[in-house]
């Protein structure tokens, strides 16, 4: 048996058609124009790569895109200085900081400069204990998209048995606390991690999100479990080109699973859907709208 692959790609591109139908709604109605702003410091190819992505995708969804590229020797005063203008800036609605950021500038505080509420990353302290706690707060961009291809998925997801592989504040953990709000029993596996076969084995949902490529055979994997590959690796090729790769062994987890996302095309292209979906909810509130609700279940149609 062949597990089902989880389209990302298609499903990012119905909910940001829905995100640019609301944003263009927004601008008839109330006249303001969500604005996403995007600081890069460095030239770390990757990230380009990702910027470059979210600048065009959040120009098709109808919104406003500002970039900012900050050299690689960039002082912390002047990314304080320029988070401090972008908070006061009206036009901007969403701010996000590319992580990972050079050694002389702290990233935990670049993230507590940002006005909680343009926090589009949700990795303000504020969006993070309000998931925790069960408020109302900004969820990180990748697990929040994790979890819409799981719901598109499997449904209800109360009872269901969840193993996350991995721990940070940016994956991991959210990834964690919005299992758990979907009543899910959590485990969060990392690197002191003793038996993590074994704990694999027991899950029913399966998130990798270590950065490790490749790490997760398909023998980790309980039959008709359904696994999300957050991870995004490169690696070299022969031709010299190189190639993505996620955390799981695609090709022996395939045979197991009952539904896996590939890489590419799988939680990627979510990412950054969400990243727009929070900037449109942040816009909303700034202004005091209503915030649009469903349209993950308008997207799929
Ligand atoms: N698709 C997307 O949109 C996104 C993809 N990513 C990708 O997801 C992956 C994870 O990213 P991120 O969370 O930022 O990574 P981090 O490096 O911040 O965290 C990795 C986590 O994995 C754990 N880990 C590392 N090695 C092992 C191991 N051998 N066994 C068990 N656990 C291990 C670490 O454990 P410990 O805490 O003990 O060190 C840590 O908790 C990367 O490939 C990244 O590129 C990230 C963001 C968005
Ligand atoms: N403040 C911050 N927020 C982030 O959300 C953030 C970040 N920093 N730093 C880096 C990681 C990584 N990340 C990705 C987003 C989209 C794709 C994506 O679109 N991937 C495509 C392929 C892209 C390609 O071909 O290179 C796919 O998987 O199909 C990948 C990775 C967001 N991150």
């Amino acid at each position: 048996m062949s597990a089902a692959i989880i389209d990302g790609k298609r499903a990012a591109e119905h909910l940001r058609a829905e995100i640019g139908r609301h944003v263009v709604r927004l601008r008839e109605q109330h006249l303001v124009t969500p604005g996403l702003a995007v600081i890069l410091v460095g030239e770390d190819p990757a990230s380009q790569v990702y910027v470059r992505n979210k600048a065009r995708q959040a120009r098709e969804a109808a919104m406003a895109s500002f970039e900012y590229r900050l050299p690689y020797s960039v002082p912390q005063e002047k990314v304080l200085e320029l988070i401090e203008r972008l908070n006061d800036d009206p036009a901007v609605h969403g701010i996000l900081v590319q992580l990972p950021l050079p050694p002389q500038v702290d990233a935990d505080r670049v993230i507590n400069a940002i006005r909680p509420d343009k926090d589009i990353d949700g990795f303000h302290p504020v969006n993070a204990g309000a998931l925790a706690t069960g408020g109302d707060g900004m969820v990180p961009c990748t697990p929040l998209g994790c979890l819409m291809l799981l719901k598109h998925r499997l449904g209800d997801l109360a009872g269901l048995r969840a193993v996350v592989l991995g721990r940070s504040n940016i994956v991991g953990k959210p990834m964690a606390a919005l299992l758990l709000r979907e009543s899910c029993t959590v485990t969060v596996a990392h690197s002191k991690t003793r038996d993590l076969a074994d704990e694999c084995r027991r899950a029913d949902i399966l998130v990798a999100a270590v950065g490790r490529p490749r790490m997760v055979p398909g023998d980790w994997i309980k039959p008709g479990a359904t696994v999300i590959d957050v991870g995004i690796n490169r690696i070299d090729t022969p031709d010299g080109k190189g190639r993505l790769v996620g955390d799981v062994v695609f090709d022996s987890a395939v045979e197991v699973a009952g539904a896996i996302t590939p890489v590419p095309g799988g939680v990627g292209p979510m990412t950054i859907a969400c990243l727009l979906l929070n900037t449109l909810e942040a816009a909303c509130r700034q202004h005091g709208l209503p915030v649009p609700q469903g349209l993950m279940e308008a997207a799929w149609g």
